[in-house]
């Protein structure tokens, strides 16, 4: 019988283009499309499918007989392991133009949207270390390189504190540098892995579920204040004190140094208690005059200099006047609604998460803004016809959905309410693609503006202004 996923290799291809998910694409001799994660548009190679679909094939470059003149040498040495920068190894001014190409690609070909001219793409400043929160995971299984794995040598200590390889939940890559935060992540990180090492303190083992270090999560702001939240897997006192005691005394400008013992299976601490070991149980962002405050559970965006530009984009689309009843859907911890407020009536942001919403409360308290109020709950259950009767039918409506983008009942009730802007922030242009063409009866798309949050990744983030027709 002939095996259904047989591998094949095409050989001397062209990469052309690069596609979703931040994969190259290139074209089989048989016309399917083969989805790459090694190439870069404009190499030649030799492809080894992975995969074999009714439509396209999975693959990867085996043999390389021409390179691309859009690659650059990758900064980081962890590039092709580590699945965080899939991109390094693309010239920036050519990941920005696929990531427009890819915008123009959603709203057109799935929205089937008539665009307006597209702003062209807003590049981050800082190509690198752009990033205000990271996370590190401690394991005694480190993974391994060939090289290592073919040589004689014994390998000895096996402990990491890094990143899962892509794919596999029990496998982590030791990072040496990372180049998404600024410093001192990198020496944190380090210091703390040798000394729990020298200190024997047990690195965690997600298969047989032991260890005692499970997690490292670091926020550095633009305030010069540092949070550092480690994550036990159960408690003793002696261990917890010894590392944390030192970490206190070899970093004196991390301003909060805070811990959770979590004896779950899984990661996550936002039904853990966190318990603040050192400084305060907080730590404040800034901007443009507003101060944020960000707590362990506490989103805020990554970026945090590409947000403030996303935010006056968003703001500028907006075009008010003083006159206006804004609603922020999706508002998060209300940094976009007390961005807005002191150019509108009033403000009010709509939340799932309760602890973001005491978030957004409290800062705008502390931020004297008093135009603004928020709600929690399930957008598609408070944003209703009595919700709106209550608080009033907003002339402008910015919406920042995740993923998923709107659910169609949020998209329904926006046309049953037609304000007269709708400012739609979306992290993934095909589902704005969707909801976009939902309000394509009743709104024109007027302004389209990508933004680059995420440079050596192929995430982008866009904005778009709908008017009335
Ligand atoms: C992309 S974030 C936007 C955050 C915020 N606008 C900002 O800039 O910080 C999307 C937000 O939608 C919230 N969310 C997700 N699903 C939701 C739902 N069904 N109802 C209400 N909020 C939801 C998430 O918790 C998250 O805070």
């Amino acid at each position: 019988m002939a095996r259904k996923n047989k591998k094949q290799v095409f050989e001397n291809i062209e990469v052309i283009d690069a596609g979703a998910k931040g994969k190259s694409i290139a074209k089989a001799p048989d016309g399917k499309i083969i989805f790459l994660s090694n190439a870069v548009p404009g190499d030649v190679v030799d492809i080894q499918t992975t995969k074999k679909r009714k439509a396209y094939y999975e693959g990867s470059a085996i043999v390389f007989h021409s390179k691309s003149d859009k690659r650059v040498d990758p900064a980081c040495k962890h590039f092709g392991t580590c699945g965080g920068c899939k991109w390094q190894f693309m010239g920036y001014e050519h990941q920005l133009a696929y990531k427009e190409q890819e915008v123009v690609n959603n709203l057109t070909r799935l929205g089937k949207i008539e665009l307006p001219t597209v702003t062209p793409i807003l590049g981050s400043e800082n190509q690198f270390f752009y990033r205000n929160k990271m996370e590190f995971s401690f394991s005694d299984s480190r993974w391994l390189t060939l090289e290592e794995i073919q040589s004689d040598t014994e390998i000895g200590n096996r402990n990491a504190l890094g990143f899962h390889i892509p794919g596999m939940w029990d496998k982590i890559l030791d990072i040496d540098k990372c180049h998404l935060q600024e410093d001192p992540s990198n020496a944190i990180r380090n210091k703390v892995k040798t000394f729990a090492t020298e200190n024997n303190l047990p690195f965690y083992n997600a298969r047989n579920q032991s260890g005692f270090l499970r997690t490292l999560m670091m926020r550095i702001v633009s305030t010069g204040e540092i949070m550092v939240l480690i994550q036990f897997f159960y408690e003793d006192v002696k261990k917890r004190t010894l590392l944390l005691d030192y970490i206190v005394s070899e970093f004196p400008e991390i301003t909060s140094l805070q811990y959770v013992v979590n004896t779950k299976g899984n990661d996550t601490i936002y039904d853990q208690e966190v318990v603040c070991y050192h400084g305060k149980d907080y730590i404040e962002e800034e901007m443009e005059g507003l101060r944020f405050k960000i707590n362990a559970k506490s989103f805020y965006q990554t970026n945090s200099k590409q947000a403030y530009e996303l935010y006056k984009i968003t703001r500028d689309f907006a075009g008010l006047t003083g006159n206006e009843l804004v609603y922020d859907l999706y508002t998060g911890t209300g940094t976009i609604a007390q961005f807005v407020a002191k150019k509108a009536k009033k403000v009010i942001g709509v939340e799932a998460v309760p602890e973001a919403i005491e978030d957004a409360k409290e800062n705008a308290k502390r931020n004297n803004i008093d135009n603004v109020a928020f709600y929690v709950g399930d957008m598609k259950k408070v944003f209703t016809t009595e919700f709106i009767a209550t608080h009033g039918k907003p002339e402008v409506v910015i919406t920042d959905p995740p993923r998923d983008g709107m659910h169609k009942d949020v998209v329904g009730q926006l046309l049953n309410i037609s304000p007269n802007k709708i400012v739609y922030v979306s992290c993934n242009s095909a589902t704005q693609a969707r909801d976009l063409s939902l309000l394509d009866s009743m709104y024109k798309v007027t302004k389209v503006q990508p933004v680059d949050m995420f440079p050596q990744t192929h995430h982008v983030e866009n904005v778009v202004l709908l008017e009335k027709r």
